[in-house]
């Protein structure tokens, strides 16, 4: 293991000293070492299911270790719970928000923190008190304003601004820009960077290497649930992160050759979406893939693309109407009445935005998820019955070729880590050569070994003459895999580009609404917009 960075600091803000976790038969987290100095920024990396998660919720006290001692400030405490975590100081803003979505923001934030006697507040004192930390910290958000009412970004404010009203020293976030936009992402770093300044100690868990270069004063490497590095960012690189995570080295870039379009696989004319509420999501989108081509849609995340893909894929939002023509392969696809099942047998695979509502069922095993969809295949029927023999074979051999891990059919869904779960849902959908995949944010949450796989099989579904459509937040991973951009701001499509003769510049002004080939230079790039060239990547 390589010097663990800080160890001179007499008493580091956090030590784990031989932590160890098993579930069953996975060793989640073996023999865990880790120092983290007071008032610094400290990457966690590693590969999906690498075990970070697992001890982050040790450190909360979401799990009691098999073994293993924590010190916090230099003194040596056990977790028990998560209340004795806060008490300790330890907050926790996690991947997926634990907040109440029909509560305000006020009554989110004092939330529990009445109960661990920490703080007794009148609600005009806490509202007071969440003023101060929103100026101080530029957190601002309407503490009146229900949780179900905000954007993403704010939900994460009002998740930070809990932990700091509970006077959280140490911070630790799992995969806080996964649902960011760029300009949010920017936002989020200022903050975290204004809190180490004042002595608070952040633990950042991501897969976004550029993340860790931009921000981490040190990083941790965790591969198999070992710590098999720690060194400071400052002597490392994009490239050895990347190989000590994976334990080979990774193309941080895609290979392709150029692609040869073949005939009009999807073709969608003034395709329009008025949604239950009255809201138009969609209007009037053009746009025809051919075979044999990826076109990628880049927009901040809101501007239709979801309504785009759930129509497409056959499950529009309830109360919906919808108006335009889709073809597939020339044939019109019926909008009203149609299903995903019928859009499955049709020949679109569809890889959703949200695989933990979408794509799988949670609480089933992983080999039902593997078939969900596709259960009244020919190959998985028995007669009458179905073969579940066969069906279990079957994700077992796509298990092992996606290299989902734990390997393990029976294990529910829930229980893989992040990354592993989206492994599931794309290799369900890739294997059954689909004339069409649909495919939303394919690598959010997902690690570099596995976005290098992923990546592959997309161009190999391409380079065998299928038409990929692509949606993604992440502009890197736009312009890497596709063979036309298009960007949707508003429910249109603002304009369309050839990925070698785009910029991020160019780009990020049609994702903020103005086209600049329309518009005069000075009036070009809009503010919103400026934050898209420093987007957080992958790439180094
Ligand atoms: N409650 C559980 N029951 C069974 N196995 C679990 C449970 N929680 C985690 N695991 C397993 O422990 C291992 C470590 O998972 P963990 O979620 O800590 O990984 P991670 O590094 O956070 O991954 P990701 O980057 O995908 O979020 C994985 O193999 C996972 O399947």
């Amino acid at each position: 293991m390589a010097g663990q960075p800080g160890a001179a600091n007499p008493s580091p803000a956090i030590e784990l000293q031989g932590i160890s976790k098993a579930f069953g038969p996975v060793q989640a987290n073996k023999d865990i070492n880790l120092v983290v100095p007071k008032g610094t920024i400290h990457g966690i990396i590693g590969e999906n299911g690498a075990g970070k998660s697992t001890l982050m919720s040790i450190l909360y006290g979401f799990y009691r270790p098999d073994s293993g001692e924590i010190l916090i400030g230099g003194q040596p405490i056990a977790i028990t719970d998560s209340q004795t975590a806060i008490r300790a100081g330890i907050g926790m803003v996690f991947q997926h928000f634990k907040l109440v979505q029909n509560f305000t923001v006020l009554e989110n934030i004092i939330l529990g923190a009445e109960d661990g006697g920490l703080l007794r507040p009148s609600l005009s004192r806490a509202r007071g008190e969440l003023k101060r930390l929103a100026n101080e910290y530029e957190l601002q958000v309407d503490p009146d304003a229900l949780i179900e009412d905000l954007s993403v970004g704010h939900q994460q404010r009002v998740e930070i601004l809990k932990a700091l009203y509970r006077q959280a020293d140490i911070l630790i976030l799992d995969e806080p820009t996964g649902v960011l936009t760029p300009a949010e992402a920017d936002h989020l770093f200022r903050i975290l960077r204004g809190l180490r300044d004042e002595g608070k100690t952040i633990i950042l868990i991501t897969h976004k290497l550029r993340e860790i270069m931009e921000i981490t004063d040190n990083v941790s490497v965790m591969r198999r649930g070992e710590m098999v590095a720690s060194v400071k960012t400052s002597d490392t690189s994009p490239a050895q992160l990347a190989e000590l995570m994976v334990g080979r080295k990774v193309l941080l870039r895609v290979e392709k050759a150029p692609a040869r379009p073949g005939a009009p696989v999807l073709e969608v004319r003034g395709l329009r979406m008025v949604d239950a509420s009255g809201v138009e999501r969609l209007r009037g989108i053009d746009l025809d893939i051919r075979a044999g081509e990826v076109l990628g849609i880049a927009g901040v995340a809101g501007n239709g693309q979801t309504q785009l893909l759930e129509i497409l894929g056959g499950y529009p939002e309830t109360g919906a109407k919808l108006e335009g023509q889709i073809k597939l392969k020339g044939q019109p696809l019926a909008l009203a009445g149609s299903d995903a099942r019928a859009r499955r047998q049709a020949g679109i695979g569809h890889i959703p935005e949200d695989r933990q509502v979408e794509g799988l069922i949670m609480d089933f095993a992983a080999w039902e998820n593997v078939a969900f969809g596709y259960h009244d295949a020919p190959e998985f029927q028995n007669g009458m019955l179905m073969n579940q023999s066969a069906i279990r074979a079957d994700a077992a051999a796509k298990m092992q070729r996606f290299d989902v891990r734990p390997p393990n059919p029976e294990l529910a869904a829930k229980n893989f880590s992040g990354g592993n779960q989206q492994k599931i849902v794309v290799a369900r959908e890739v294997e059954r050569n689909p004339d069409l995949l649909l495919i939303g944010q394919p690598t959010r949450g997902v690690d570099i070994g596995a976005i290098e796989f992923i990546h592959k099989r997309l161009i190999e579904l391409r380079d065998a003459g299928k038409a990929v459509l692509l949606v993604s937040v992440e502009l890197d991973e736009i312009l890497a895999l596709s063979d036309r951009i298009a960007v949707m701001f508003d429910g249109r499509i603002m304009g369309e580009r050839l990925p070698h003769e785009a910029t991020t510049a160019d780009l990020g002004c049609l994702m903020a609404g103005v086209d600049p080939a329309t518009t005069a230079p000075e009036d070009a790039i809009p503010p919103a917009a400026a934050h898209v060239g420093t987007l957080p990547g992958h790439t180094g």
